[in-house]
């Protein structure tokens, strides 16, 4: 899994060894580089490079285009599937549906993403600091504050001679939490401290909609009569800044299994490696309503999302903003505007 997104430390020797390899150099090519603040006294002076989307993927203007196509990109047949599907020359397994998803669809899967899917008993990454938080969007609609969380971490136990004060964080406004909420498990519990999924953490199953969803979008990656499993799901948060680093995701049994990804919210880019990270990776765009399936060899190979862009003309969410109309969805829009929500669901056994 990614150290960037999901917390493990990486040792200085260590992070200056992944700045040389081809991955991370794709990743500084595409990243936002933030200027400084603006309260700062210091002189940096932050040079930010010219962004040069030249070799970025564009999978929907494949859409409109006929063979043969650029860049490696490839029409995959799939007689029985209601929409085109592409995949790249040298990268068997991987697949890639644009727009999958109609905006009604996309509206319904954020608003879950949102609202149901960080629920407790669906662990968040911030479980660990503040332990269940029950509703935290309607929450942070309301403008609430919570002054009640626990702080788990800080409990050593009865004989400490505790007072349950110092058991509990200071008040804290939910709209500040809900900007801090980075991800969500669905389904089988991902424990990231153990690096490997949890039976034993309670769970609801995945969403019977998810589940038929997952199902159908699937097919193109399995065989012929055999049935696609959703067991577990990570629905991942961006933020205007956030990136998830190069990695391979391999705690689940069967690789021939593909994983299901669903962009949702503004563009960004994604980058597909190889199996090192010494292999050039390549750039493709990922917007609202996209399916990536990543199966087979595929599966192997490194993978991240160094931007989303935020900027009205880029981000293209344009016609999902037309959606959230009513006075209850304003605040889902505010949200959207200026974040990208995945939802990525998996086989686990
Ligand atoms: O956000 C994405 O498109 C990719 C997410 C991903 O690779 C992961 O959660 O393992
Ligand atoms: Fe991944």
């Amino acid at each position: 899994m990614a150290a960037s997104v999901y917390g493990a430390e990486t040792s200085a020797a260590a992070a200056a060894d992944l700045e040389r390899t081809a991955f991370r150099r794709a990743e500084k090519k595409y990243k936002l580089y933030k200027s400084p603040l603006p309260k700062s006294r210091k002189k940096i002076t932050v040079t930010k490079p010219t962004l040069d989307l030249a070799e970025v993927i564009d999978f929907r203007g494949a859409i409109n285009e006929s063979p043969p196509y650029r860049m490696g990109v490839i029409k995959v047949d799939c007689s029985d599937f209601d929409r085109p599907v592409f995949g790249l020359s040298d990268h068997p397994g991987f697949y890639f549906i644009p727009n999958a998803l109609s905006i009604e669809e996309q509206c319904h899967w954020i608003g879950e993403s949102l609202q149901s899917f960080p629920q407790p008993p669906n662990r968040t990454n911030l479980t660990p600091f503040y332990g269940p938080i029950y509703d935290l969007f309607g929450a942070a609609k309301r403008l609430q504050v919570f002054s009640n969380l626990e702080n788990p971490g800080n409990y050593q136990g009865d004989s400490q001679k505790e007072t349950m004060d110092s058991c509990k964080h200071p008040p804290i406004p939910a709209t500040k939490l809900l900007r801090k909420l980075r991800w969500s498990t669905l389904g089988l519990q991902f424990d990231w401290s153990m690096r490997n999924y949890n039976v034993s953490l309670p769970h609801n199953k995945i969403p019977e909609g998810l589940c038929k969803l997952a199902k159908k979008m699937a097919s193109p990656a399995m065989s012929k009569g055999e049935e696609f499993r959703p067991e577990a799901a990570i629905v991942n948060y961006y933020g205007p800044s956030d990136m998830l680093g190069g990695h391979v995701d391999d705690m689940e049994a069967d690789w021939s299994r593909p994983i299901v990804s669903i962009s949702l919210g503004c563009k960004a880019v994604f980058l597909l490696g190889g199996k090192t990270r010494e292999d050039d990776p390549i750039a493709m765009y990922v917007r609202s309503g996209d399916i990536v399936l990543m199966a087979g060899e595929a599966r192997e190979c490194f993978h991240g999302v160094p931007r989303i862009f935020i900027d009205e003309e880029s981000a293209e969410i344009d016609s999902l903003a037309t959606q959230f109309t009513s006075k209850d969805e304003k605040f889902i829009l505010d949200y959207i505007r200026n974040s990208r929500i995945n939802i990525n669901i998996r086989q686990v056994n």
